[in-house]
């Protein structure tokens, strides 16, 4: 499964919380961010990621590529719902996308934990049959 983890500023150290928490699982599948909060994945967790570039500088923007391009499974994107993001027409296109693809979307932590509990459980093995049916 390929999953892509993002966090802004404010909700970045619960990300890493919750990765670090989840590790065994997120260890099996293949790991996507944005810039910063993958350099901080790979220096505090020790997980391998693929990072694109920072939100503000497109990465939001890439990940939508993705999913547009069926290359992404699910994202996990914890939100800061209280601070105004200069790049918020990005967080916009990247959530649309996950749902005119019917992409796995979290935006917080109580969805997230659910959404890994899923893949451990199977329950997100269609996408798999998806990504067979597109190639
Ligand atoms: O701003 C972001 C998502 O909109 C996150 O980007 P960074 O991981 O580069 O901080």
């Amino acid at each position: 499964m390929r999953i892509a983890l993002v966090a802004h500023d404010q909700k970045k150290e619960d990300l890493i919380q919750f990765v670090t928490a989840y590790k065994s699982i997120l260890i099996e599948h293949e790991l996507f961010a944005t810039g910063t909060t993958g350099t901080r994945i790979i220096d505090e967790v020790g997980l391998n990621i693929f990072r694109y570039k920072s939100g503000p500088l497109g990465g939001d923007q890439q990940i939508g590529s993705a999913i547009a391009n069926n290359e992404m499974d699910m994202v996990i994107f914890f939100r800061d719902p209280l601070t105004a993001q200069p790049h918020e027409p990005d967080v916009t296109a990247l959530i649309r996308l996950c749902d005119v693809y019917q992409i796995p979307l979290a935006t917080n932590m109580g969805t997230a934990e659910i959404l890994l509990k899923g893949i451990e459980q199977g329950f997100l093995d269609w996408r798999l049959l998806e990504e067979r049916r597109s190639r």
